[in-house]
């Protein structure tokens, strides 16, 4: 039998910061057909937020170091304000949305972030999604809107890259649907010249990936974002694009595909 199509789509903190890009990529979302997962960052107004209140925010290799205060205003920040107003704008375009931390009804299980040499502090890594109680949500017509909050069953939240839950989101429900990740941030693709905004490069494989990160054409918040894409479409996604907001609209023309 043929599975059917569940669309996972990412949106960023740059997007999330400017309302009018927001409430319009929500609206062209909340049109989407079919089943649907939105998952959404909010780094920048995290740091907004944590600066305001005197704490001093810290980012390695892309990761938010999160201390105890910082895992407080992510929560906060992240599974408060931000999930809410999203989904208060999808209700208002008629899309039956329901915010969600990986906590709530056990949906994203992960544990604490351990490597050697940093400290992390209260940063997730990822080991289950309850694709089980997310598809009974899909089934009733309603769409989970993940924030990046997810918990050790243990009783500690956890802060954890939006793009891996992202990706590990579709990776866990391609048991089940054919399943289609999309990364919107605030650029049209990737670029061959980080200066000429139009320069997206159309299609990358795993050579391709691996030969513009050597040419340092694919640096900073792009690195794990790629790397959340390759590892994706190897863990059963069938489709991964990179684009602006226009990308969840019927008539995008200029995004990046991945391939393996
Ligand atoms: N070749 C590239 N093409 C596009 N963006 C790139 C490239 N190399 C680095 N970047 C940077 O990666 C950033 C996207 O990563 P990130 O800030 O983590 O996005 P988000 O918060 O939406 O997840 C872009 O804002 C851009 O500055
Ligand atoms: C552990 C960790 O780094 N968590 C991220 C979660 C938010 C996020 O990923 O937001 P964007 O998609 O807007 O970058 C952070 O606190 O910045």
């Amino acid at each position: 039998m043929t599975k059917q199509t569940l669309k996972v789509v990412k949106i960023g903190g740059n997007v999330i910061n400017n309302e009018e890009a927001l409430f319009s990529f929500l609206k062209d979302f909340a049109d989407l057909d079919g089943p649907k997962i939105l998952v959404h960052g909010g780094g920048r107004k995290a740091t907004e937020v944590s600066s305001a209140m005197g704490l001093e925010p810290k980012m390695i290799n892309g990761r938010r170091v999160t201390d105890e205060a910082t895992v407080e205003v992510v929560t906060m920040v992240y599974a408060g304000l931000l999930n809410k107003k999203i989904v208060a704008q999808l209700q208002k375009n008629n899309c039956n949305a329901l915010g969600l931390s990986g906590a709530d009804a056990n949906c994203i299980l992960a544990h604490k972030r351990i490597v050697k040499d940093v400290d992390y502090g209260f940063a997730g890594d990822v080991d289950a999604i309850n694709s089980e109680i997310i598809d009974v949500l899909l089934q009733n017509n309603v769409t989970p809107v993940f924030c990046a909050i997810t918990h050790d069953k243990n009783g500690q939240l956890l802060n954890t890259n939006a793009d891996t839950i992202a990706s590990e989101v579709a990776i866990g429900m391609s048991e089940l649907y054919n399943t289609e990740l999309n990364f919107v941030f605030e650029l049209k693709g990737v670029l061959e010249s980080i200066n000429d905004k139009d320069s997206v490069i159309t299609e990358i494989n795993s050579e391709k990936y691996k030969q513009l990160i050597a040419a340092g054409i694919i640096a900073d918040g792009m690195l794990p974002k790629m790397h959340n894409c390759f590892n994706a479409l190897e863990e059963g996604v069938s489709k991964v694009k990179i684009g602006d907001a226009s990308l969840v609209k019927k008539s995008t023309k200029l995004y990046t595909t991945l391939s393996l």
